[in-house]
């Protein structure tokens, strides 16, 4: 129902995957349980109050894609990053990283050669190495992955879902905060549902 409301082609979304599954080193989903369950959580994303953070208290960071950009350039290095790979241009060594494979990233996809850590993800069904833990925008899936293994507490960073403004460190072309497009609306709509639920009604 999303892919088809946004037009997104399924084809592309198999096609995606199976790269990003053949490309990938194994790595063990354990140990990314072992660092969240029952830990204090804290989710950043590429709002425009990104640029007020200068520490986070919690346990665990996990960065949502361009966030990420940003937290490392102040001395944080995220615990985990989940991306689709067009907002990340850094690469921390001992972040581990849950990427998404999608029909219009297939050109981003050697990116994840830079990565030390990888959980590869899809959004259709899962094989070989493929997870899908569900979610829609990199920040939602990262509150449904921490959710999914077990975080004590999550806390939001960034995430505005009312002003219509996207943050600067969202993608890296971005110099400065931009009103969101039409379809980015559409798609903060869904990642707001998605988060809503997950935090209010304890799915
Ligand atoms: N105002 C906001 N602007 C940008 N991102 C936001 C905002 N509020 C919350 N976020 C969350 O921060 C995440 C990271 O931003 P990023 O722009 O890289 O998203 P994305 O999911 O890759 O979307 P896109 O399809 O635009 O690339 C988003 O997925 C979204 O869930
Ligand atoms: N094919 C495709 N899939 C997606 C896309 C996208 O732009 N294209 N964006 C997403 C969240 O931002 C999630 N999934
Ligand atoms: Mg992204």
């Amino acid at each position: 129902m999303i892919r088809s409301q946004f037009g997104f082609n399924e084809r592309d979304d198999y096609i995606s995957a199976s790269i990003l599954n053949y490309i990938v080193n194994d790595y063990n989903e354990e140990e990314l349980r072992d660092l969240i369950k029952g830990r204090n959580v804290a989710i950043v994303g590429a709002g425009p109050e990104l640029i007020k953070i200068d520490k986070i208290k919690e346990d665990v960071i996990i960065a949502a894609d361009g966030a990420t950009n940003y937290l490392v350039s102040i001395g944080l290095e995220p615990d985990v990053i989940v991306t689709d790979l067009d907002g990340i241009i850094v690469y921390p060594k001992n972040s581990i990283f849950v990427v998404l494979a999608h029909g219009d990233n297939i050109n981003l996809l050697p990116k994840v050669k830079e990565m030390n850590k990888v959980i590869p993800t899809a959004q259709v069904l899962p094989f070989g190495r493929l997870k899908l833990y569900g979610g829609f925008t990199d920040g939602d899936r990262a509150v449904v992955l921490a959710r999914y293994m077990g975080a004590k507490s999550i806390k939001l960073y960034a995430m505005d879902f009312e002003s219509g403004i996207v943050g600067k460190f969202s993608k890296p072309y971005y110099n400065e905060d931009v009103p969101a497009s039409m379809i980015k609306r559409k798609k903060l709509e869904i990642a707001r549902m998605i988060i809503e639920k997950v935090l209010n009604h304890n799915v």
